[in-house]
Formats: C-alpha cells, structure tokens, sequence
C-alpha cells in the first residue's frame, strides 16, 4: 500500500488583488476522503488547483504542509472540473497521457481495464469528440485513477453522469482509492453525505466542518443517518453557516 500523507492547507488567496479567502485552515486526513462543498465562487477549485500547484494566477500566502514532510509534487493526480482530454487522441492515448508525458512505461493493458471498469469497453479508439459528456468525464475519471498516486484531488469529478452511473463511479472511486487521500469539490450533499469520512463548507466566511454518520463510508443511498446529514448540508449550504 502506498502511504498517504495528511495535508494541512492555510492561508490567504486572492486574485490581482482582490481578496478570495483569508486565513483558513483545511486539514485533509491521511488516507481518507474529505469532502468539500460551498456556494459557486468561493474559492473551492482554486484551493484544489493550489494543492495541485497549477494555479499561477492566484496569490497564496500560505502554507501546505504533508505529514511525512515530503513535497506533495509528483505525488497528486488533479481531476479538473472540465475533462481536458487532448482531442487529437483516442481515449485509449487520453487515459495513459500521464505514462506517456513522463516517458515512463505506458501499461495499455491496464489502461483498457480501467477503461472498461468506468464502463467505457468498446470506446478505446473513439475520440473525444465522438464520446457524450459523461462518457468524456468517466474518460477523465480513468486517466485520473491510471494515475498511482497517494493524493487525489477531484473537481466535481461525477457532476455530468446520470444517477445510476453516478452511483457506480462513486463506488468504483471509493473501492480504487481507498487508503489515499482524496480532497472531492462537490456540490452534491447527497454524493458527500455518502462518500466522506469529514466534510466541510467553505463560507466566504471561513470552514465549517459538518458532523458525519458513525458509519464509514460509502454510505447506502436511503440509509437513513445519510439522509439526515444530505438534509443538513443542504440548509446549510441554502441558509449559511450554522
Ligand atoms: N485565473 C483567475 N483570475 C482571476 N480570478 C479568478 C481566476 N480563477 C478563479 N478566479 C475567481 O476566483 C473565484 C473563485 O473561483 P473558484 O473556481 O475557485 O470557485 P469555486 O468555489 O470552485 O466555484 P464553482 O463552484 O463555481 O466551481 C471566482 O470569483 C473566480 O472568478
């Protein structure tokens, strides 16, 4: 198993001088899920892509610390909101780019089991252009979990798939990532009551941390302690902080 580090993210960001955050202090667990929700705009994204250390337009001051001390670089594999898949290349050469970039060895085999795990099999030599939405984001979802690292960061990672398919890639996420750590943007309460070991809103405000079901996740669907806490999130989300 991979060790996955605890991430602690503090600090302010703003962009051309225009403040985005202050002072907030987000503690992502080792090896679990956190799930982070929010109004459109608050900055949840720019904290992913910062973590990420792809944002270079935004001003941070602040500090991401892992709990083994080590660089998060090379070590986080980034879903972007959109599915960014190259549409000069097939999905099979979208879900190994990340092999293929750094020169390393390009598993195909793996890369079409993966393919078929999301529910793509037969779709390997499409491009991009000749997928539906969904099917481009279960294609990014793939390259995303090719990649073998102990820190995962999702951006609304199931937002285009239908209910059924959402439900599915929610659980193949949770089965293939278990043991990392996974910060996933959401604006789901219902994906994060399900899929979270904490989950958090950012206010423009600051973090309010939202109490969780005893019960590890993935949470069932119409288990009733996953309802209550949908139900929570979503009037404080509606309502703000609480
Ligand atoms: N490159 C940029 N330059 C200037 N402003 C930016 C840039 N990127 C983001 N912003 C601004 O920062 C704010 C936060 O954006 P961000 O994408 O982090 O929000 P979010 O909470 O993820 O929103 P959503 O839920 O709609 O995805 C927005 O007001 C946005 O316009």
């Amino acid at each position: 198993m991979i060790a996955a580090p605890s991430i602690t993210f503090s600090g302010a960001a703003e962009f051309s001088g225009a403040p985005l955050f202050d002072n907030i202090t987000l503690e992502i667990k080792g090896g679990e899920w956190t799930c982070l929700l929010g109004p459109s705009g608050v900055g949840k994204t720019t904290v992913l892509r910062i973590i990420a250390g792809l944002d270079s337009a935004v001003n941070f001051r602040g500090k991401i610390i892992s709990s083994d001390g080590k660089t998060l670089q090379n070590r986080t594999a980034y879903m972007a909101q959109n599915d960014l898949l190259f549409p000069w290349l097939t999905l099979l050469d979208n879900v190994c780019i990340g092999a293929t970039l750094r020169g390393d060895h390009v598993e195909k085999t793996r890369a079409i089991e993966m393919i078929s795990r999301v529910g793509l099999a037969g779709h390997e030599g499409k491009k991009p252009s000749q997928l539906s939405g969904g099917q481009r984001q279960r294609g990014a979802l793939a390259r995303t979990l090719m990649e073998d690292r102990p820190v995962i960061l999702l951006d609304e990672p199931f937002s285009a798939l239908d209910a059924k398919t959402r439900a599915d890639m929610q659980e193949l996420a949770a089965e293939l990532l278990t043991d990392r750590t996974v910060l996933l943007v959401t604006h789901d309460p219902a994906e994060a009551a399900r899929l979270s070991h904490q989950a958090i809103v950012m206010h423009s405000t600051g973090l309010q941390h939202i109490d969780m079901p005893a019960t590890p996740p993935v949470r069932g669907i119409d288990d009733p302690q996953t309802l209550a806490t949908q139900g929570k999130m979503l009037k404080i989300l509606r309502e703000g902080p609480q």
